[in-house]
């Protein structure tokens, strides 16, 4: 509570101190300790993080609002400025397979020289990579130029043998968690369009326009083809690999547990994930949803790598046909005409408007009038108080940090608007706001009928239904 006399920086460390004490209360009453940044990264502590997020949001966003207040402004301006080197350096560290190798170094670390030994990558460079890291609890340096691991920094680690890594490169992301693919992904697919954003939103012919094949990466890669096209080129198949595996990693950002009911739908309801990729979602669902049936549609070219991976890793689910992985346009009519749920996961994003439009009628004209549509994507939210105007719609209002705070909890909500930004020079799109959103429910015939929302990052669930 801040007391009469607070100032606005009391006031954000009143938020702190609150917050951080009901986080110890709660671990305590758990008999567990809250982790540090040098835990090992165990699902068990993910969990409790998960579990406490809502207690520590206020606490991030007052944080961070506390170090815009007191750094210098001009050095906080260039932070911002400059956050493209973060990706940068991760990529570098993620080339040189850091992660890995300082994971078998173990808590004595290792010096410079001998991780770059694995890689091309330069030992002088790679040390200012990593010690302009680990200013940001991403790996750390324990002595000069000798560097561990931190419990953020395993996120890059694939848990695969540095030696095994190195006999097949193109192998490394391929049952992984995933994060080491999207770090890649990001520097070397994604930040190629972003040097070209000025020329893409100067230029008349394509400053408004949000076609696939309009935008800045377009201009970069000399070649008019769409993002999903340009990586089946065949030159590009291990671009294409690695998203497939860096889109299994994104599953942790979008909970399909605690949201929709699954296990109200009937026995043997179909669910149809459109655009599902290798189908990372429909095969988590089927170890949990035995009653129902699972198709995964995606590019041909996108299945048939997900049903060679699965048939793999001996996918019992894949194998007796509770999943099936579909190679589908879903610009062209829907093949499946009893659907329960069409599920679209990271699918509305990629595409403007008139796309989106396109793609959902094609789901409206095959629906039956009980089919469900789940769509997954970020919802950007305003960033000031809300005025109510989704207030009709169940969870149509997303949550509002406390006064004194950014109304969207600033930092604490910063992933999907990164990603948000991403997308103008991956795809020429963006996330939308749930107005945005029900504009391209309204013109292709369905209706947001409620809102599942998590704790960030948690992405939301919007349900509509045919008109
Ligand atoms: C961002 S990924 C999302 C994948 C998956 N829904 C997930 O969340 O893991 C977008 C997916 O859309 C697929 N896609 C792109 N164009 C498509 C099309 N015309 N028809 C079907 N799928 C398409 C891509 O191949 C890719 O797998």
């Amino acid at each position: 509570m801040a007391s009469s006399n607070s100032t606005p920086l009391s006031t954000l460390l009143q938020i702190i101190t609150d917050g951080v004490k009901a986080i110890e209360v709660a671990c305590e009453k758990r008999g567990v300790r809250y982790p540090t940044l040098d835990d090992p990264l165990t699902a068990e502590s993910v969990a409790l993080q998960d579990s406490l997020s809502e207690i520590a949001l206020p606490v991030v966003a007052a944080s961070y609002q506390l170090t815009a207040t007191l750094m210098n402004p001009y050095g906080y301006y260039t932070t911002h400025t400059f956050a493209a080197e973060e990706s940068v350096a991760a990529s570098v560290a993620e080339m040189a397979h850091v992660a890995e190798i300082l994971r078998d170094a173990g808590p004595q670390g290792l010096h410079v020289k001998d991780i770059a030994a694995y890689s091309t990558v330069d030992a002088g460079k790679l040390a200012h990579c990593l010690r302009f890291l680990s200013s940001f609890h991403i790996f750390k340096e324990i002595s000069p130029d000798r560097f561990a691991n931190t419990r953020i920094s395993t996120i890059l680690d694939t848990g695969k043998p540095v030696k095994e890594i190195l006999a097949d490169p193109v192998a490394k992301y391929d049952n992984t968690r995933g994060f080491a693919a999207v770090t890649a992904a990001v520097a070397d697919d994604f930040l190629k369009g972003a040097a070209y954003v000025r020329e893409a939103f100067s230029d008349p012919v394509t400053a408004a326009s949000d076609a696939p094949d309009d935008g800045p990466l377009q201009l970069a890669i000399g070649r008019k083809d769409p993002l999903f096209v340009w990586w089946e080129a065949p030159e590009n198949e291990w671009r294409l690999r690695r998203f497939g595996n860096a889109m299994i990693a994104m599953q942790w950002s979008a909970p399909m547990e605690g949201g929709f009911d699954w296990a109200s739908l009937p026995k043997g309801s179909v669910v149809v994930d459109v655009g599902g990729g290798f189908g990372g979602v429909v095969t988590e669902l089927a170890k949990t949803h035995k009653h129902l049936k699972y198709i995964c549609q995606d590019r041909p070219q996108v299945t048939e790598q997900g049903m060679k991976m699965w048939k793999e890793q001996g996918n019992e689910d894949v194998l007796n046909g509770t999943v099936t992985l579909q190679g589908h346009d879903f610009f062209s009519e829907q093949p499946v005409k009893d659907a329960s749920v069409f599920v679209l996961k990271y699918i509305m994003h990629n595409w403007g408007d008139a796309w989106c439009v396109k793609i959902l009628k094609q789901l409206r004209a095959a629906a039956t009038p009980k089919t469900q549509l789940l769509i997954i994507d970020a919802l950007i939210g305003y960033n000031c108080p809300s005025d109510g105007r989704w207030s009709h719609v169940p969870g149509g209002e997303g949550p509002t940090a406390p006064e004194g705070l950014l109304p969207n909890f600033g930092i604490g909500t910063s992933d999907v608007q990164y990603l948000g930004i991403l997308l103008m020079h991956a795809t020429n799109t963006r996330e939308r706001t749930l107005d945005e959103m029900n504009k391209l429910f309204e013109l292709s015939g369905w209706k947001i009928e409620r809102v599942h929302r998590f704790p960030p990052p948690g992405m939301p669930q919007i349900v509509g239904v045919p008109v």
